[in-house]
């Protein structure tokens, strides 16, 4: 599991530590981590670090001192460092005369051609939209340099990923002692480019996880595997309320995505029937017992009796997707007994929280959370990076496997199916997911092999997904 923590937990754990180290330790070791990554990078790309042409861009705080002793470092191995502070009258003192010591510069402009460019302007510290005078020194970042940011991306929001205004996009990302959740989630995740997780003995406690990305071993414990003793009611049966004249393909693509999510049977309802069972002989048709329901993909407007019908199983987990999630009542939601899995796309989460679309784009983690806690829900939001928040607050996880080629019609019909599957497997909601997001997400990285990738395809290569996240938990 990869975790990632609030600034306010990563201060406490900051101050904690600093208590039992003599002054300036942290930030040396910070520096060092950072240092060894940048000259990782000159090696690669110039052959060595003597003669490289490196730029520091200096904050007024610690993350200008973090640039300033690292390039120190790359000063000391030969490579010619020029830094630039946002503000001269306000730099890291110490890091200024280390500098200063190892042969660097001080420059008022940003040179117009550099190997690598240290982004140091701001870290944790950093508050709302770049001031004037940090974004004209990321403006003039000279094209063709690699950009390694320090901490985070200067610009972007480490508690919430959120971008106002102009940002660094790094190349690499060096972080210290713990990710943070702007590294993780969009737009800020789409900014920082590999990220290197430096250890600087920082332990902020397990409670205090803000997010987390699951991995193959992580997931490979939530998936329910059949025992000698499992019948297919045991292994779930899944209600599938999909499709309409309209849509008969969000019907069938539902199920595909049901029946490869280990479902021991897919009762399906509804008017696509028969494209159903032309394609799937195995489904039963027609209401009956279900360990979970998944409700919505293709439904089309108007069906909001059936929606509310399946919701009032209050015993039996539901799935709510698309048309679904049209005109939710929170109370109805909130009063269930049952695990309740929203997975609305951006549009669909604007529309249930009354804002604009652009507000959630903006603001994911948010959007999410606060969802989840309108609907007292398990939430999945589709996009770029697919976040899925808890019903009782805590830990959002973000997928890692997704993929652009998913990004296509009747997608979300098979992970719905997917994590419909998972449901009624006996998985809560946040579980459900989060399992799902990243099977169907590894499912269209397999599917896609680098090319198009059309929905039908990802459901069918689900089970190599499976038998890869298995590989790990073995
Ligand atoms: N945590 C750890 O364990 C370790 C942390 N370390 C490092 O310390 C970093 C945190 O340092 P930090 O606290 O000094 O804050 P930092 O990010 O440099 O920025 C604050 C300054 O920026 C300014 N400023 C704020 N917003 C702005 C804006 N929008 N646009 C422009 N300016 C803005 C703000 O100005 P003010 O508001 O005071 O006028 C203030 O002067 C952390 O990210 C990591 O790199 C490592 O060294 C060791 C271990
Ligand atoms: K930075």
């Amino acid at each position: 599991m990869r975790t990632a923590y609030s600034v306010e937990s990563v201060r406490a754990a900051e101050r904690e530590l600093m208590a039992r180290l003599p002054e300036g330790a942290l930030m040396a070791r910070a520096a060092a981590g950072l240092a060894a990554v940048c000259a990782e990078l000159l090696a690669r790309g110039r052959g060595r670090v003597y003669g490289s042409r490196v730029v520091l861009l200096v904050g007024p705080g610690d993350n200008g001192g973090d640039a300033l002793y690292a390039g120190a470092r790359l000063a000391r191995r030969g490579a010619g460092v020029t830094a630039v502070p946002m503000d001269p009258a306000r730099v890291h003192p110490g890091g200024l005369a280390a500098l200063r010591a190892a042969g660097g510069r001080v420059g008022a402009s940003v040179p117009e051609r550099a190997d690598l460019v240290v982004d140091g302007l701001l870290g944790i510290g950093g508050r709302g939209g770049l001031r004037p005078a940090a974004a004209a020194l990321v403006e003039r970042i000279p094209a063709g340099a690699t950009v390694v940011a320090v901490d985070l991306p200067s610009g972007v929001d480490a508690d919430t990923g959120e971008v106002a205004g102009p940002a660094v996009t790094a190349d690499v990302t060096v972080t210290f002692g713990a990710y943070k959740p702007g590294l993780l989630t969009d737009p800020g995740a789409s900014r920082v480019g590999a990220v290197r997780l430096v250890d600087i003995g920082l332990e902020p406690p397990e409670h205090a996880v803000a997010m987390e990305a699951l991995q193959h071993a992580d997931v490979a414990r939530l998936l329910p595997v059949p025992s000698a003793s499992s019948d297919k009611y045991r292994r779930g049966v899944v209600g599938v309320v999909a499709g309409s004249e309209q849509y008969p393909g969000a019907a069938v693509l539902a199920v595909a995505g049901a029946l490869r999510g280990g479902a021991g049977a897919v009762r399906y309802v509804g008017p696509a029937a028969e494209a159903v069972l032309a394609r799937f002989p195995e489904v039963l048709v027609g209401r009956g017992r279900v360990q979970s329901w998944v409700v919505g993909p293709g439904l089309g407007a108007g069906r909001a009796e059936e929606v509310g019908r399946a919701l009032a199983d209050a015993d039996v987990p539901v799935l709510l997707d698309a048309d679904g999630l049209r005109g939710l009542d929170g109370a109805v939601v909130r009063g269930r007994r049952a695990a309740t899995l929203l997975t609305p796309h951006a549009g669909e989460a604007a529309a249930l929280l009354g804002v604009a679309r652009e507000e959630v784009e903006a603001g994911r983690l948010g959007a999410v959370r606060e969802l989840a806690r309108r609907y007292g829900a398990a939430v999945l939001l589709k996009g770029s990076t697919t976040l899925v928040a808890p019903a009782g607050g805590g830990a959002v996880r973000v997928n890692p496997t997704g993929t652009s080629w998913l990004a296509t019609a009747g997608s979300g019909d098979v992970l719905s199916g997917l994590a419909g599957a998972l449901l009624a497997g006996g998985l809560p909601g946040v579980d459900a997911g989060s399992a799902a997001a990243y099977l169907h997400g590894l499912a269209g990285r397999f599917a896609a092999g680098g090319a198009p990738v059309v929905a039908q395809e990802v459901a069918a290569a689900l089970p190599e997904a499976w038998r890869s996240v298995r590989a790990a938990g073995q």
